[in-house]
Formats: C-alpha cells, sequence, structure tokens
C-alpha cells in the first residue's frame, strides 16, 4: 500500500519563478491496485513519482510503503522496496550483455548476492520462467544480447529485471512514451501480465489515453500539484477516451476563465 500525504514542494521558493510542483497532494494506493496518472505538463505527475522514489525531497507531507514512514529514507534504501521503469528503453538495460547477464545483474542487485554462481541451470530456469510472464517469447533469446533486441522486447526487460526483487510498489514513470503506437501497446500488454502474474501494486504515469482507459483500475488526474479527479469501478469501466481529453478541456476552460 502506497500513501501519500500532504506531499508539498515549492521550487525556487520565494523568487520570480517560483513554481509549486506538489501542492498538498493526497494519494492512497492500496495492495494490488493498479493506478493509472494523467494530467497535462506540469501537472506534477514526475513529481510525484520522485517523491515516491526518494529522488525529491519534500517541503513537507510523508510518504508511506505499507504503513513505514519512508519521508526520510534516501533513495538507495527506498529502491529495495520499489522498482521503477523509466522511458527510455536504453536505460534499464546493459546493452552489450545477454538478456539472461542482463537478468543475473537485476537478481544480483535485488539480492545482495556474489556473482560467484553466476549463470547456474537453476537461475536460468527461474530466468525462463519469469521472462515467460511477458508473452514475448524472449525465454527463448537468453543468449541474445540486448542491442539486438527490439526496443519493446528491451523495454518489457527492463519490467522484468526491476521487479525481480519482488518490490512492494512498481513505477512506471511513462514506459511506453518512447515507443512507436504498435510497440508500445506490446509492451502495454506484457506490463499487464507481468503485473496480474506478480500481483504488483502499481503507479503508472502515461499521457496516452487510450492506455488509461483501457488498463489499471483506478485513473487518478493531476493537476497543478494536486489530484483533481478519480476513476475508478463502473465509471472507469465505462470511460472513453473523448470523455477523458474532456476533463483536461474543462480544466483548461476553468484556467482561462479564471485568468
Ligand atoms: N527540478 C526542478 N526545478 C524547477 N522546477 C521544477 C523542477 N521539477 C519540476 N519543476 C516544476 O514543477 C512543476 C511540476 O513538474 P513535473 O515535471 O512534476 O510535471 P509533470 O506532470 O511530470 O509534467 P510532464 O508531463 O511535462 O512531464 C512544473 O511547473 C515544473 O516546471
Amino acid at each position: 500500500m502506497l500513501e501519500i500525504r500532504s506531499a508539498r514542494k515549492v521550487f525556487y521558493k520565494g523568487q520570480a519563478d517560483e513554481k509549486t510542483a506538489l501542492n498538498d497532494l493526497n494519494l492512497r494506493l492500496e495492495t494490488g491496485e493498479f493506478g493509472v496518472v494523467i494530467g497535462s505538463n506540469g501537472a506534477g505527475k514526475s513529481s510525484m513519482l520522485n517523491a515516491i522514489s526518494g529522488a525529491l525531497v519534500l517541503d513537507t507531507g510523508k510518504v508511506l510503503i505499507n504503513g513505514d514512514d519512508v519521508t526520510a529514507m534516501p533513495v538507495h534504501k527506498r529502491a529495495i522496496r520499489l522498482a521503477r521503469v523509466f522511458q527510455d528503453p536504453m536505460k534499464g538495460t546493459a546493452a552489450s550483455m545477454t538478456v539472461a547477464e542482463n537478468m543475473l545483474l537485476a537478481d544480483l542487485r535485488s539480492n545482495r548476492r556474489t556473482l560467484r554462481r553466476g549463470l547456474n541451470p537453476v537461475r536460468l530456469a527461474s530466468y525462463k520462467e519469469r521472462l515467460s510472464l511477458l508473452g514475448l517469447g524472449l525465454e527463448n533469446r537468453l543468449d541474445t544480447r540486448v542491442e539486438l533486441l527490439s526496443g519493446g522486447q528491451r523495454q518489457s526487460l527492463s519490467l522484468i529485471m526491476a521487479v525481480g526483487g519482488s518490490p512492494e510498489l512498481l513505477l512506471l514513470d511513462e514506459h511506453t512514451a518512447a515507443l512507436d503506437p504498435r510497440t508500445a501497446d506490446i509492451v502495454m500488454q506484457a506490463t499487464i501480465r507481468a503485473v496480474e502474474a506478480l500481483k504488483l501494486t502499481t503507479l503508472m504515469v502515461t499521457h496516452n489515453m487510450q492506455h488509461a482507459v483501457d488498463f489499471g483500475h483506478r485513473v487518478i488526474m493531476l493537476d497543478a500539484g494536486r489530484v483533481r479527479l478519480e476513476i475508478a469501478g463502473r465509471e472507469k469501466a465505462a470511460i472513453t477516451v473523448p470523455d477523458l481529453i474532456g476533463h483536461f478541456s474543462v480544466k483548461t476552460d476553468r484556467m482561462f476563465l479564471a485568468s
């Protein structure tokens, strides 16, 4: 379970270019829930993910993971409890190493074991099993160098590597944004397969409204550093892309009228 309580972050405080990134933001994500975060540019989505991961130090407010207050916990310690996949498919993997070697690296990172026993048959079998969750056939390409994989395969590999340590929380930071639409859909399907199989509590930021409609239990719309709208249950099941986009335009009209 993730809780963000009254998170506030102001950049360049007191200066002409002061920016309120998080404005008393509150959010609660239940264990096993998949939340999809949307919002216009500058709404505070990245700041929120950074505050959860510890990359951003809050001015005030709290972040709790499964009831533990991690607000003061440094990034490297929080990294054991959460996994994050970024936009760039080149970032999460080592290009010149094979799929199996990348899995081993991730394994060692999350388990703090030594490299000594290397790629033994037990490990290879478990990597095959985990990779098969993605449904992309990567389990048959353990000896392929990662640089030979497609962007979608590589991003999906990053995902399965990130969640190897059974994290309490998975953060997907626009992880399909750098991919062409078809590849983005393939990666989303692989993501859903892995998230469901591993029962991961997940928070995904996306600008892809179709993905926000199609996936996840709840849509969370951020605006000006706080949650402005949440859509779940039957309402979420019935929502369309134009409906979601409509929420953006209502907000823009209001902003326009207020200014
Ligand atoms: N390191 C920083 N220094 C100064 N201002 C920042 C910094 N990071 C974020 N901001 C400001 O905080 C606000 C929220 O930014 P943030 O990047 O969290 O929004 P976002 O919703 O992720 O936007 P996008 O969709 O464009 O990625 C913006 O006004 C942004 O300019």
